[in-house]
């Protein structure tokens, strides 16, 4: 498996005594998998996601990357916020460049790859634009062709369209599913959204709060091009609804 967490544990100080975010937590990830985790405010999704992306210090337990320990962040793990992180004075353009230019990659060739991702996004005509010149989704969708300059094999995405419409929160959803299809980037992606989770996930990792642990694992099959309407979708979320209010701390592995 290419992303290994084994038996990791995340304590938090807290007056009285330690937190336990995570509670042993074991998770395999393959390589160009699309894994969304997903449950109730303070269940530990986030703190996971750091944890993997080397951001949070876990407590206990290992996590590994193509077999390699995850200490810190790494250039060729990227991760996008919900509040898009992008630079107010750059251009559109230069914002995308931003990973290429740690990289020292030629100026020419920073160019034209931005232009390549910018593209993809459909914002070729926005190069030159200032991110507050765009709307929040266009915004995300600068981030996005920001993290996917850098080439990254692993991209992390905490809540990235929370703060998005339904409707551009629906665009952006078809962007990424289709990038992570075409690019073969394997993506860790935190959500709330049961729709979300089950337009966009390979597979649906349920976490319960208080302690953070893993309640069930939900491998969806459906196809690439998923529809939101079509009967297996509805009852994918049926399902992932019913076991969100499950009482059960099992770890069970549910195929739809
Ligand atoms: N730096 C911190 N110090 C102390 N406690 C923390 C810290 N960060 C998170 N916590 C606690 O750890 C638990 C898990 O938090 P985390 O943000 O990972 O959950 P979450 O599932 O992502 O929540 P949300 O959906 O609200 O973002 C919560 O109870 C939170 O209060």
């Amino acid at each position: 498996m290419y992303i290994e967490i084994n038996d990791v544990s995340v304590n938090y100080d807290k007056p009285g005594a330690d937190f336990p975010a995570l509670d042993h937590i074991s998770l395999s990830i393959d390589k160009g998998e699309f894994v969304c985790l997903l449950g109730p405010s303070g269940c530990g999704k986030t703190t996971l996601l750091n944890a993997v992306a080397g951001f949070q210090p876990i407590s206990g337990g290992s996590i590994t990357i193509d077999g390699k320990p995850v200490t810190r962040p790494d250039i060729r793990y990227i991760t996008i916020f919900q509040n898009y992180g992008l630079l107010p004075w750059r251009t559109v353009e230069k914002n995308v460049e931003l990973g290429l230019e740690s990289k020292s990659v030629p100026k020419d060739e920073r160019r034209r790859i931005a232009n390549h991702y910018l593209k993809l996004v459909g914002l070729e005509n926005f190069s030159r634009h200032r991110p507050h010149e765009l709307s929040g989704g266009m915004q995300q969708r600068v981030a996005i062709a920001r993290a996917l300059a850098v080439d990254p094999s692993v991209i992390y995405m905490d809540e990235p369209f929370g703060a998005l419409d339904a409707i551009t929160r629906m665009q952006l959803q078809d962007d990424t599913r289709r990038l992570s299809v075409e690019e073969h980037k394997t993506i860790l992606f935190v959500t709330h959204d049961i729709d979300e989770a089950v337009y966009l996930a390979d597979r649906i990792v349920i976490l319960s709060p208080n302690p953070g642990r893993i309640k069930s694992i939900v491998r969806i099959s459906m196809p690439h091009r998923r529809d939101r309407t079509s009967g297996d979708f509805i009852l994918a979320r049926d399902k992932i609804f019913r076991l969100l209010n499950m009482k059960s701390e099992e770890t069970i592995e549910y195929y739809i």
